[in-house]
């Protein structure tokens, strides 16, 4: 469960006597997630997630998510969006931490994601991506793109070997190869940059709503494809699927054809995605606060499909090319 934060009935209810929303009948921290903690919410007016923002969080970003969930709504994405108080203010403070309360949206995650599946999120990937593109009044770097690698391993290099023997090494080799190496030039706009299948919502098998936008920024479009491609097409035993690879990429495509050099860069790409994710858990897994409710994510899952990827050849072996 992802609560690092506690919150009292009381100070809920003093929270929430700011907003329209009416009386607290019921709140439970949720079982999902590792980064922020979120609370499920039942008040007279209906369902609503509350977030605190914690540690990756930089608070001056909140207005940026706030802002980008507005307008994806507008353009016609499902995905969560913000409340706003009595006096129009969506951004709060609620035990010490920035707080948001944001619309419930109504679907389940797939657990074990079919190509069928993979098509849709790679349709809707690029339905972002489009709807997304005149979203101009502001911007965010992405932090954890290849320069934010090497702060992540200096946190965590010296207890890597804990973890798996040889890890340091092994990330040491890929920071020496992705750094020179990253895509320059290739086309950009917002990313979501985490729409892992937790984070996407379907309803009677249809792709019904996006949530967690707390890593969106501006970036690469086809890190995004890259992203996915390492979240939804690898098997439990670490194989990487390509019929499921193939229908991710047909699907985005349908969308928003990638170009000639967006291709090429994939394997790259892919390599990039999966070392972020390798050494954000690395980290996290290493330093898990005391008293939090959080079950960390796996590191060496993410070891398995980097070793996949320093094995790939071009990005036939990704399902497409
Ligand atoms: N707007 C929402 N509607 C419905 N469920 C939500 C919503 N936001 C979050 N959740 C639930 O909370 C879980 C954790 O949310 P998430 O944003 O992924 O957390 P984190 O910020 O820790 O990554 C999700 O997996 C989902 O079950
Ligand atoms: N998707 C990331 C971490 C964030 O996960 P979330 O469940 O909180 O959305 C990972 O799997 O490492």
């Amino acid at each position: 469960m992802a609560v690092y934060t506690d919150v009292t009935p009381e100070e809920l209810e003093a929270f929430l006597s700011t907003y329209e929303l009416g009386r607290l009948r019921a709140f439970k921290g949720i079982a999902e997630g590792v980064e922020n903690s979120n609370y499920l919410l039942q008040t007279e007016a209906g369902s609503f997630i509350l977030t605190l923002y914690e540690k990756r969080v930089n608070p001056a970003d909140l207005p940026f998510f706030i802002g980008l969930m507005e307008h994806l709504a507008t353009r016609g994405i499902d995905c969560p969006q913000p409340v706003r108080n009595r006096e129009g203010v969506a951004l709060g403070t609620l035990a010490g931490r920035p707080a948001l309360i944001a619309t419930f949206l109504i679907g389940t995650s797939v657990r074990r994601p079919s190509a069928a599946h993979c098509a849709a999120l790679g349709a809707a990937l690029a339905g972002l991506h489009k709807a997304g593109a005149d979203f101009t009044t502001q911007a965010r770097v992405n932090a954890l793109s290849v320069a934010g690698w090497r702060p992540l391993f200096e946190q965590a290099g010296a207890r890597a070997d804990t973890v798996a023997p040889g890890l340091a090494a092994l990330i040491a080799d890929e920071l020496a190869v992705l750094e020179p190496n990253w895509p320059k030039g290739l086309p950009t706009g917002v990313i979501h940059a985490d729409l892992f299948p937790d984070n996407v919502f379907f309803t009677d098998g249809t792709l019904s709503g996006l949530i967690d936008f707390y890593f969106a920024c501006n970036d690469l479009l086809a890190y995004d494809v890259a992203i996915c491609l390492n979240a939804w097409c690898f098997e439990p035993d670490g194989a990487y699927n390509l019929t499921k690879g193939r229908a991710l990429l047909a699907g985005y495509q349908a969308e928003r054809p990638l170009d000639e050099a967006e291709i090429a860069a994939l394997p790259l790409l892919a390599r990039g995605a999966s070392l972020r994710f390798l050494l954000t858990r690395l980290v996290d897994w290493l330093n898990v606060p005391s008293g939090a409710l959080v079950r960390p994510h796996d590191p060496l899952e993410y070891l398995r499909k980097l070793r996949f990827h320093r094995a790939a050849q071009s990005p036939r072996d990704y399902g497409v090319g």
